[in-house]
Order: C-alpha cells, then structure tokens, then sequence
C-alpha cells in the first residue's frame, strides 16, 4: 500500500502548525519558480505532514500573486499524497455563520490574472474538473472538524473571485441569488484545478469569517472584524489538522473518486510532438505518465 503524506495549505491567518516531530523549514525548488514561503515538514502521529502558507510567512502574497503552481508542484515533489486547503471566506448563507466551517465540493471561478494550469503548447492536457474536491478526503476533514467541536456544513459552492478588493453589494447579490453560492473567496482557484492536474486529492475547508457585504444588519465587509475572527478560526483550524493523521492512517488506497489517476487518458499532445522543455517541467507533476 501507498504511504500517506499530507500537505495542508494555510490561509489568512493560518501561517504554522503546532506538534510536528522532526519539524524542519524546507525550500523547495521548483521548474515554475519558488512557492509563497519554506515549507514546514514533519510527522505527526507517524504520518509525513507537510505545511505551506499560502500567502507565505508575514502575509507577503496578495490572492493574485500566489504562486499557486510552484505551491502544488512543491507539494506534489515532497511527496505530497493529499492537499487539505484551509481558508477565510465571506457567507452568503444566514446559516452559514462567522466561525462556522465549510466543506467545500463545488467552485465558480470569477479569476483572471493567474496562470491556471500546468499544461500548454506542446504538451496538452485536460482533466475533468466537474467535481474538483475528493470525496474520502472531504469525509475526514468533516470528521475532524466535527471531533474538533467545530459547527461544520456538509458541501458549499465557493466564488473565487479575483480580488484583491471586496465584492460591490451588487456582485454580492448576483454570487449569492443568481449563481447560487455559499461562500467567498480570493485563493480557491485555480488551486483545486491546478491539484486535480497533478493527481493530488484535494479537499478545502473554508473558515467563514463575515458575511460580505448583501447582508442587510452586517453592512460593507469590515476587514477589522474579519482580522478578529480569523485568530480563533485559525486555532479551530489546527485542531482540525491535528486531527487527520488518525483518520487518514500511513497507509493509502487508492482514490475511489480517481483523483490520483487524473491524468491517465488527459494529455493529448503525441509523444513526438511533444515540448522536451515543458515535459521537463512537468517531471513532478506529471512523471507518471510523461515516463
Ligand atoms: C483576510 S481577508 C481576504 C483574504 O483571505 C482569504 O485568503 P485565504 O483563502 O488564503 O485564507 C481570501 O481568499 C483573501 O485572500
Ligand atoms: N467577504 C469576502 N470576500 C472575499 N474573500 C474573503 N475572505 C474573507 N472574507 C471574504
């Protein structure tokens, strides 16, 4: 059986984790230029455990210059075998309440300026995004979050949008009662497409921080008030990553949703007309199946 590894991405306000054996700050190199900081390696309850701020150490990184493919191919080059995203977001749920939790299953993606995907002329690949979280992972993050005493939603459709500035009431409104979502974020995407591309299973668990701005007794988003809640969602946060280890156990069987097969029929481009320099870079994310 495969050995489980697990990467957590941290948000706003989640920039380390606690209780790593043989805790060591790591720099990874990769052929997509540096990721957002060191990464923080270890074990925890015998399992390999990997932690990368997302914004990097300090908040350096806006959403838009997230480097979020060095960030998964990093990940991925570690050894990575599971990806738990954890992040702050807006509600358009009066059920879904600050300091609750989500676990995310869908996405639109309202992003424009990142770079999406690690595919492109010369070698082309496409991987079905339809249900870009991995069911089993999803299920032992609602576990540990619920073990963790954490009021946590099953499911959630989350708007990545580009930020770096908060929705207009209006795009508030049109996300929450004509897309349908349940929540906002800046970082989202195109993070989940670019783990289904290196056969990571991915799961997201968004931390609600505020309502955004259609509520009509919350107002304009604050980021004081946000900045307060995001200290104990970020403990809650913890908690829950202390947690997987048990329910993950070393051992991993292969996805039963497919995710650590994504890419099996995905790449397009023939064998002779391939790129030699993006097969190269491509050597972590795709090695697999590229040879
Ligand atoms: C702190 S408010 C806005 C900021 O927080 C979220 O970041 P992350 O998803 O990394 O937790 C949101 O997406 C924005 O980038
Ligand atoms: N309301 C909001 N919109 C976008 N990103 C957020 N992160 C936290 N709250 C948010």
């Amino acid at each position: 059986m495969a050995q489980t590894m697990i990467g957590v991405i941290g948000g706003s306000g989640l920039y380390e984790i606690d209780g790593l054996q043989d805790a060591a700050w790591q720099t990874i190199e990769t052929p997509w230029g540096p990721p957002s900081d060191a990464i923080l390696t270890g074990t925890l309850g015998g399992v390999p455990m990997a932690f990368l701020p997302r914004h990097g150490r300090g908040h350096v990184h806006s959403p838009s210059s997230v480097p979020y493919r060095a960030n998964i191919d990093a990940l991925k080059r570690l050894g990575v075998t599971d990806v738990i995203s954890v992040s702050a977001c807006g509600s358009f749920r009066e059920a879904m309440a600050p300091g609750d939790f989500v676990i995310l299953d869908q996405y639109i993606d309202r992003t424009f300026a990142r770079e999406k995907s690690f595919f492109g002329p010369g070698c082309v690949g496409h991987v079905s995004v339809a249900h870009p979280t991995c069911p089993r992972l999803s299920d032992a993050c609602e576990r540990a979050a619920r073990d963790a005493g954490i009021t946590v939603h099953t499911g959630g459709t989350y708007l990545a949008m580009e930020g770096p500035q908060f929705s207009t009431m209006a795009e508030s409104k049109l996300y929450r009662e004509s897309f349908g979502c349940d929540v906002i974020g800046m970082t989202g995407m195109p993070e989940a497409k670019l783990a289904r591309e290196a056969e990571l299973c991915y799961a997201s668990t968004a931390m609600i921080t505020d309502y955004d701005s259609w509520h009509p007794d919350h107002g304009s988003v604050d980021i004081s008030d946000i900045i307060a809640t995001l200290g104990t969602n970020a403990d809650k946060g913890r908690d829950l990553v202390r947690r997987l280890p048990a329910l993950l156990g070393t051992g991993r069987a292969p996805c039963p949703h497919g995710c650590d097969r994504a890419l099996e029929y995905a790449i397009l481009t023939a064998p002779g007309h391939r790129d030699p320099a993006l097969v190269a870079r491509l050597d972590a994310v795709a090695g697999r199946v590229l040879g």
